[in-house]
C-alpha cells in the first residue's frame, strides 16, 4: 500500500536578491502575509504553509490554485527536491516523477547513454538493462538523435525522452507536472496512452495542473492551494467547481 503524508508542512524560500531595501519594502507591502523575516534575519517568502494531508492508495489527486499557489512546490516537496522547514511527509512506496524532464540526466551525455546511466543507477541486470533500452528507443522515437548528446535537443525532445524513461518502470506513486502532456499531437496520443496504463497500475497519482478538464479526467480527488495553503480538499468534482466559482 503506498502512502503520503503531510504534517504541518511548511516550505519557505529566502529572497537573496531582496538586498534593495526599497524593493524589500515594496514587496513586504504587497505580499505582508507571505513574507516575513526568519530567526536569521532573512527575508523569505513561505510557500506552503502548515498544509495537513493524507493521500491514500487509489487516490488520484489534482493539486490546483492560481499562479503562486504553490502547486509546484508542493509537488517538488514530495519529491524530495525541497526540504521542508517545518513539519514533516512520510511517504511510502516508490516514487516516479514527471516534474523537470531535465533532472536525473546528463546533458553532455547522448540519450543512449542516458537510458544506460539510469539503468546502472537502478541496478539493473544485463538484460533488463536490454529491455530498457529498446522500449525507451522505441517509444521516444528520436531516430538517429538517440546518439546525440542531449544538450542539443530541442525542449519537445528532452521532453519524449524523460517521459520515455520515466514510463519506462512502474512507480507506485507518480507525481506529475501538467507541462509533460505538452508535445507535438502524434506524441500526446501516445502519451496518453502510456499514461493510462501507468495511472491505472500506479498506486497514488498527484498532478499538479491549471487545466480543469486534465483534473476532472485523471482525477477523484483535487486539493486547491491558495497562497501556500489548503483551501479545500475532497472529490474533483466540487473542488474544482469552487475554483472556477471564484475565477468566474
Ligand atoms: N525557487 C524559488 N525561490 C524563491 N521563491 C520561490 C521559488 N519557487 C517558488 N517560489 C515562490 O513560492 C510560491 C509558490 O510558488 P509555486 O511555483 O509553487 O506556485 P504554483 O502554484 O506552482 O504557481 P504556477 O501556477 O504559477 O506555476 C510563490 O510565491 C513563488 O514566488
Amino acid at each position: 500500500m503506498a502512502l503520503i503524508e503531510a504534517n504541518d508542512l511548511r516550505v519557505e524560500f529566502p529572497l537573496y536578491h531582496l538586498a534593495a531595501r526599497s524593493l524589500k519594502k515594496r514587496l513586504l507591502a504587497r505580499a505582508a502575509a507571505r513574507v516575513r523575516t526568519d530567526e536569521s534575519n532573512r527575508v523569505v517568502v513561505s510557500a506552503l504553509r502548515e498544509l495537513n494531508f493524507r493521500i491514500s492508495s487509489g487516490d488520484r489527486v489534482a493539486l490546483i490554485g492560481r499562479n503562486g499557489a504553490g502547486k509546484t512546490t508542493l509537488l517538488r516537496s514530495l519529491a524530495g527536491i525541497y526540504e521542508p522547514v517545518g513539519g514533516r511527509i512520510r511517504i511510502e512506496g516508490a516514487i516516479g516523477s514527471l516534474i523537470d524532464p531535465a533532472a536525473g540526466m546528463d546533458m553532455d551525455s547522448t540519450g543512449r547513454e542516458n537510458i544506460r546511466l539510469r539503468a546502472l543507477y537502478r541496478n539493473l541486470d544485463e538484460a533488463a538493462q536490454a529491455a530498457l533500452e529498446e522500449e525507451v528507443v522505441a517509444f521516444a522515437g528520436l531516430g538517429e538523435f538517440m546518439d546525440v548528446p542531449i544538450k542539443g535537443y530541442s525542449a519537445g525532445m528532452l521532453i519524449r525522452l524523460a517521459f520515455a524513461l520515466a514510463t519506462a518502470m512502474q512507480p507506485q506513486i507518480l507525481l506529475m507536472d501538467e507541462w509533460f502532456m505538452a508535445g507535438d499531437a502524434s506524441f500526446i496520443d501516445k502519451a496518453e496512452a502510456r499514461l493510462a496504463t501507468l495511472v491505472s497500475g500506479a498506486e497514488i497519482l498527484v498532478i499538479a495542473t491549471h487545466d480543469m478538464d486534465i483534473a476532472r479526467r485523471w482525477c477523484n480527488r483535487a486539493i486547491r492551494l491558495d497562497a501556500g495553503r489548503i483551501v479545500a480538499d475532497g472529490p474533483v468534482g466540487p473542488v474544482v467547481e469552487s475554483m472556477l466559482a471564484q475565477t468566474a
